[in-house]
């Protein structure tokens, strides 16, 4: 049956036509208790979607398609580790590589597949010695020195992960090294970090799953002709190691197999943060806290796995999604942290929820009816405030947004850290009630003649100039802006890694509601293939044939006279 036909689906579509017309303010007057019935906790942890446009019905119908969808049964075929990545026939096991348990956890299936706890153990004990002999010193660079600056070279995947948990978890660098990612092909990205550093005292990770993925092989070139001209090629060994799956080619690159960490084509590019690719991570935080990380994510495994679903974190979310994408008609969703060390936490998602679900085939084949992952954007409030918050206000769209917040700063300075906290609550607030043209035109009154006495709004507006007055629908705000805000208690390895593996199921649970396939991204190719064919064009070694005009014009622009 497809989603769009199922009772679920058909209940919801009707229950979105009397919603639209509904203002969240009268749903809160209406429902004392609207925070309690519409908010979660989970291991300090704190989900309020109360601000979301839902009601008791909406949430059994959101429910009721995540039956229909046979959400528990595919979480049993991820942890069975069947080949839910159908397109690519591969397993999904990022879990198995924060599992702290001692059962086995199979590729394909435990009756047929391999046990694959021992591999990732071993990769961890690798990370954890190497880590070691970095921070002690007793890995040198090839004249001597103590590694000081880590380059970490890669992309998607490869990057945006640990870049972003390296950010967010600032307070617990290790002193004495500093890490690095570059991931541009743009050489202005890898030329200004060579620029800050000492090759004597510097460490390149390259990290690519594929390790064909261009940027990071014509980077990871860069580095190693930059290290051989002051060191020579002899102390590549010493200052290159390699985190990917195809260790034939990390061999055929030149760097010992003894230097390579491994990872499996069971765990996804965009999920592999958990994985070795979390080396350059770990070299920032030590070992411990890493396991620390891991073991975060796996406290929201176990959640997600065993939690029925009216209580379960990533369910709630993902249904969440579906009701503001597919129902109210959302293009767009605003990821707001008030944390600046959680920065990039929104370009980490672009990827995570974007490369996962922006697709249009389904897992049959067949083009879907209905709009899959909205476009994510987002930034560190309140820097937020002072750039787009007018738009979410009163720019007319639907906007739906994600707050978070720490209940504890991960950095103290006195009057900071409540002043944020402020600042998040009040913008739900304001974006949930708004503010009526009679209050705008009663709050102008107001500030104009503080002590009215009588009879109302009409003898306010007498009293003021009419200038003044004026104003008053400028400073009308409609409200009924969708959000959710996520509480923290703090920020540390533990609740980031909770925190990531979050977002990681809400994106797997969306994808069995949209029957999609959130493991491949076939949709990143085509663009890497005319790049292939452009480039001798562009390099001037083949004539540029059988282009449209705007392409041709832009190769010919780009000809030195
Ligand atoms: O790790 P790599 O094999 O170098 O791949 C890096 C990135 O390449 C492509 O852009 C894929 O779409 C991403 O999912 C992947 O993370």
């Amino acid at each position: 049956m497809s989603l769009t036909t199922t009772p679920a689906w058909i209940t919801l579509a009707r229950l979105a036509e009397t919603a639209r017309s509904v203002h969240l303010r009268d749903l809160f007057a209406a429902d004392a208790e609207r925070f309690t019935r519409f908010s979660l906790r989970e291991e300090g942890f704190l989900l309020d979607y109360s601000k979301q446009r839902v009601t008791t019905e909406i949430m059994a119908s959101l429910h009721a398609l995540w039956q229909i969808a046979d959400g528990a049964q595919w979480i049993a075929r991820m942890r069975a580790g069947d080949a839910i990545n159908h397109t690519e026939g591969r397993a999904v096991l990022h879990t198995a590589l924060r599992y702290n348990g001692s059962e086995p956890i199979c590729d394909a299936g435990c009756n047929t597949g391999h046990d694959v706890m021992p591999d990732v153990r071993g990769v961890l004990d690798k990370m954890a010695r190497f880590c070691n002999d970095i921070h002690q010193g007793h890995w040198r660079g090839a004249t001597g020195e103590r590694i000081r600056d880590v380059i970490n070279i890669g992309i998607g995947g490869s990057d945006l992960g640990p870049k972003m948990a390296s950010r967010a978890l600032a307070a617990q660098h290790m002193p004495g090294i500093t890490v690095h990612y570059v991931s541009n092909l743009d050489a202005a990205h890898l030329v200004t970090v060579l620029a800050k550093i000492d090759p004597a005292r510097s460490l390149f990770i390259i990290a690519s799953k594929t390790f064909t993925t261009q940027e990071t092989m014509q980077n990871a070139i860069s580095a190693r002709v930059w290290l051989a001209a002051a060191l020579g090629e002899a102390a590549v060994a010493r200052h290159f190691v390699a985190v990917s799956t195809n260790l034939p080619a990390v061999a055929a690159f030149g760097i010992d197999p003894a230097n390579a960490f491994e990872f499996w084509d069971w765990v996804g590019g965009r999920f592999s943060l958990w994985s070795a690719i979390g080396l350059p991570l770990a070299l920032s935080i030590g070992m411990d806290n890493f396991r620390q990380f891991l073991a975060g994510g796996a406290a929201m495994d176990a959640h997600f796995f065993s939690a029925p679903a009216e209580c379960n974190l990533p369910v709630t979310l993902a249904l969440l999604d579906i009701w503001n994408t597919n129902f109210l008609g959302a293009e767009t969703r605003a990821l707001l942290p008030y944390s600046q060390s959680l920065e990039l936490l929104p370009s980490y998602l672009q990827q995570l929820e974007m490369e996962s679900n922006g697709k249009q085939v389904d897992r049959d084949g067949k083009t879907v009816a209905y709009a899959t992952a909205p476009i994510l954007w987002g930034e560190a409030g309140t820097n937020g405030q002072h750039a787009f918050y007018q738009l979410l206000h009163q720019g007319g769209r639907l906007v739906p947004c994600e707050f978070i917040a720490l209940v504890e700063p991960d950095f103290t300075l006195p009057g900071h850290h409540t002043k944020l906290l402020a600042h998040c609550f009040a913008q739900s607030e304001a974006l949930m009630r708004g503010k009526t043209l009679v209050e705008a035109t009663a709050e102008l009154a107001t500030a104009v003649s503080p002590a009215p006495t009588s009879d109302g709004l009409k003898t306010f507006a007498a009293a003021v100039p009419s200038a003044s007055l004026q104003l008053a629908p400028y400073k009308v705000f409609p409200g009924n802006q969708p959000s959710t805000t996520l509480l923290l208690p703090r920020l540390n390895p533990y609740t980031l890694g909770q925190l990531i593996a979050l977002y990681e199921h809400k994106v797997f649970s969306l994808g069995v509601l949209w029957n999609l396939d959130s493991f491949d991204q076939w949709g990143v190719e085509y663009g890497k293939q005319l790049a292939s064919r452009l480039l001798p064009m562009i390099e001037g070694r083949t004539a540029a044939t059988g282009l449209d005009s705007s392409t041709a014009g832009l190769v010919a622009a780009c000809h030195k006279p």
